[in-house]
């Protein structure tokens, strides 16, 4: 079958167990035939039907039979506009520094709190040593 393109409108009309596709890495699959098979159930399926099934695709781990299942059931690419919702897995793809500086957050937030109980320390000390000298 030669490829179509769809876009998440196209995409989005089909929706229902009688006539459902998801969008998976970017690709079309026509998964009406394979709902009642899912080992993972119907309902998830459903639940993602006419829509961006990547993360939950993704986050399932799903095997490598899985992905070979997948193929059978391949009608075309997403055709992507701007504003359009874009898969997790591209977007951390893209981004990885903002990764480096979340760890960097981590380490200052640490550096903070203990600063933080440091100065709550000698100021409890220093306190404690006012009201011995009255
Ligand atoms: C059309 C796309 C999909 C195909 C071809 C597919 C195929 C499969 C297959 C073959 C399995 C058996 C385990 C394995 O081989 O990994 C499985 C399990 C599972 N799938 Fe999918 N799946 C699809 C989409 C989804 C989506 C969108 C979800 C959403 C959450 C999902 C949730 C699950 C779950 C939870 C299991 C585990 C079931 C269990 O271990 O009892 N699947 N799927």
């Amino acid at each position: 079958m030669a490829a179509k393109e769809y876009t998440y409108q196209d995409v989005a009309e089909h929706n229902t167990k009688k006539d459902l596709f998801v969008v998976i890495h970017d690709k079309v699959y026509d998964t009406t035939k394979f709902v009642d098979e899912h080992p993972g159930g119907e309902e998830v399926l459903l639940d993602v039907g006419g829509q961006d099934a990547t993360e939950a695709f993704e986050d399932v781990g799903h095997s490598d039979e899985a992905r070979e299942t997948l193929e059978k059931y391949y009608v075309g690419t997403v055709k992507r506009k701007p504003g359009d919702p874009t898969p997790k897995a591209t977007a951390s793809a893209v981004s990885p520094p903002a990764d480096t500086s979340g760890a960097g957050m981590g380490t200052a937030l640490y550096a903070f709190v203990f600063v933080g109980g440091l100065a709550a320390y000698f100021g409890y000390q220093y306190l404690q040593n006012q009201q011995n000298k009255a």
